[in-house]
């Protein structure tokens, strides 16, 4: 899928599907239990429901006209009786339901998030993430009731069609008759505005979706929003983005009105047959008491079907969002273990490109014909300018990406044949963003290894001369940090990000170093905490700073997804190349600063 932005509508690759179908049918089937009991109840309650108008027909043409006034007490009480049972019913069976459909949102948006966890780098790259994130909050929210209620619903109203339409047919065949031809068509109607409903609603979704991705987008860049004094540009924007949604949302109500508006009227047409018809057109002339039963019947029978119109349009409107909820959870998991995967051994750190050729997309290729090998041990600093590949290379070693061509060995190992989770766990992978997670400071350290003691949380800090720093926080250790590390410098995210992947103790440590300024104090540390990394790990870093450069054992200078020399910084600088030259810049700009 191509690169989308927040205002650009996503392409549905597969629309909803009987596969879809069948796969709601298995989380409806988990509640089978509640929702028989809930389909128990409806239809006891509409069955006793449905005695009334047979009481009231009893009432006029036979107890009222002989006067009988016990039995008169008699159907009233019957009649009161029916009214007690069926609400009561109902409402019992409201909570019933309830639990279900809250029980069924809860099993899916567990599987989307859990295969959203499963999910390669790839498929985060290709998406706004507020598209990702109203799948799993507000799209299963929204499907909650068709699935429960809608369901049951559903199969009461056709049950309630079925029942009233036998006691319909048993008052007057020719009546009866007439009410059940007006379905004829409803039913056309459905199948000519079906097509148009359903793109109705899916443009609902893509609006929707593109609002949310906005939002999202704005909140993180907030920050830049102020700095550039963009907040009322931005306003604009979602003016427009809401604006479309509005429109949209409001076309997809009128096309999903006019199923309920024509139903009605349907309805309202029928019953005014059933009248003519009764006393003008069948003989004998209907009596006043088959007339009322029959006006009751045709007035019940179409109200099923009016809310079964309503069940369908809501459905039509959920289709749109199911068929985004179903395509995050059939999204392939493009990085998974190969059916033959084994687990990978204790790892001792060789690693081998072996003419490794990559593109994130097939129109650009990103590395090509790329070769080289690292004994256990060694640590690398990958070089080079902007977007020549070096962070490409570290996501190819954890295999966050498949390579197309030529293969990448850890002892020997193709990663192709090896699990993720035995390559992962050891392997310590820090990118640019030392993302911490809302929690403590222990419970983010302790993300590398979940069942370390505080002693071990503490002793790797103090290793890496965080402990300082952390000790001087309010709570110490139990710190809260906020979400994404804010709250503390770019540093000390950093030193905590080290502390993480210290504590993991992995062979291959991956490191994408961040750029940013820092003061020499942090610098310093920082360098510390690396080199304290680097001890008897094979490494990989795509470095930055000079220093971490040189405590490096060899150096690829990477450029146009190739590796263009490689060798000690002695050597490097012997040679004098691409690396002596980057070296002799930065080497002015740290003098021009003072730094040197
Ligand atoms: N997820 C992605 N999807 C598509 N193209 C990408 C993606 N990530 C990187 N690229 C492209 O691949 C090329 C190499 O990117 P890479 O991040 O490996 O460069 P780099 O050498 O690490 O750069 P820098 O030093 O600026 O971080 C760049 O041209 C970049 O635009």
């Amino acid at each position: 899928m191509a690169r989308n932005k927040y205002d650009i509508d996503e392409r549905l690759d597969v629309p909803f599907s009987w596969k879809n179908l069948s796969s709601v049918m298995t989380y409806i089937g988990r509640v089978k239990g509640r929702m028989s009991v809930a389909l128990l109840l409806s239809a006891v309650g509409s069955v006793v429901g449905l005695t009334g108008p047979l009481i009231l027909q009893k009432v006029m043409d036979e107890v009222i006209p002989s006067r009988n006034m016990e039995a008169l007490v008699r159907m009233t009480i019957l009649f009161a009786l029916t009214i007690v049972v069926n609400v009561g019913f109902n409402a019992i069976r409201t909570i019933i339901v309830t639990q279900a459909g809250q029980q069924i949102i809860h099993d899916i948006r567990q599987d989307v998030f859990a295969h959203l966890q499963k999910l390669p780098f790839s498929y985060y790259d290709n998406r706004p993430h507020g598209k990702i994130l109203v799948r799993v909050i507000s799209y299963v929210n929204s499907i909650s009731d068709i699935l429960s209620n809608g369901v049951l619903n559903f199969i009461i109203e056709l049950i309630n069609i079925v029942f009233i339409a036998i006691f319909m047919f048993r008052v007057s065949m020719p009546l009866a008759s007439i009410t059940v031809a007006g379905l004829v068509f409803v039913a056309a109607f459905i199948f000519y505005i079906k097509p148009r409903q359903r793109r109705a609603w899916q443009r609902v979704s893509d609006k929707n979706s593109n609002l949310n991705a906005y939002v999202q987008e704005s909140i993180q860049g907030s920050r830049v929003t102020q700095i550039f004094d963009r907040q009322k540009k931005n306003v604009g924007i979602l003016r427009r983005l809401s604006r479309m949604r509005r429109i949209a949302w409001m076309k997809a109500i009128v096309v999903s009105n006019s199923v309920w508006v024509f139903t009605e009227s349907m309805s309202q047409i029928v019953f005014t047959l059933v009248y003519i018809a009764g006393v003008y057109l069948i003989s004998p002339m209907a009596t006043f008491g088959v007339l009322l039963a029959m006006a009751t019947y045709a007035n019940r029978f179409w109200q099923p079907l009016i809310n079964l119109a309503n069940i369908y349009n809501n459905f039509i409107n959920s289709v749109a969002y199911l068929e985004r909820i179903f395509e995050t959870i059939n999204e392939p998991v493009l990085i998974e273990d190969a059916p033959h995967a084994r687990p990978l051994p204790p790892v001792k750190g060789k690693v081998d490109f072996t003419h490794v050729s990559f593109s994130y997309d097939a129109s650009r290729p990103i590395l090509t014909d790329v070769s080289f090998s690292v004994s256990p041990g060694e640590s690398i600093a990958v070089v080079g300018p902007t977007g020549a590949g070096k962070t490409t290379i570290l996501s190819l070693i954890s295999r966050f990406y498949n390579v197309q061509e030529g293969s990448i060995c850890i002892d020997g190992h193709d990663l192709m044949d090896v699990t993720l989770e035995s390559l992962r766990s050891q392997m310590g992978i820090m990118l640019q963003d030392s993302f911490l997670f809302s929690g403590t400071i222990a419970d983010n350290i302790r993300y590398g290894r979940l069942d370390a003691s505080d002693a071990e949380v503490e002793r790797v800090a103090t290793m890496l001369q965080a402990d300082a720093f952390i000790r001087n926080l309010p709570d110490g250790y139990h710190t809260v940090v906020k979400e994404g590390g804010r709250g503390l410098s770019q540093g000390e995210r950093q030193l905590i990000a080290f502390a993480r992947t210290l504590l993991a103790d992995p062979r291959i440590l991956v490191l994408d170093e961040a750029t940013s300024s820092i003061d020499s104090r942090t610098e310093e540390l920082l360098q510390r905490g690396i080199s304290i990394l680097l001890e008897g790990r094979t490494s990989f870093i795509v470095a930055h700073r000079l220093s971490t450069v040189r405590s490096c054992t060899r150096i690829m200078y990477v450029h146009g997804g190739k590796i263009l020399e490689t060798g000690s910084h002695d050597e490097l600088m012997a040679l004098r190349g691409h690396y002596w030259r980057l070296h002799t810049v930065q080497m002015k700009e740290l003098a021009a600063h003072g730094k040197i």
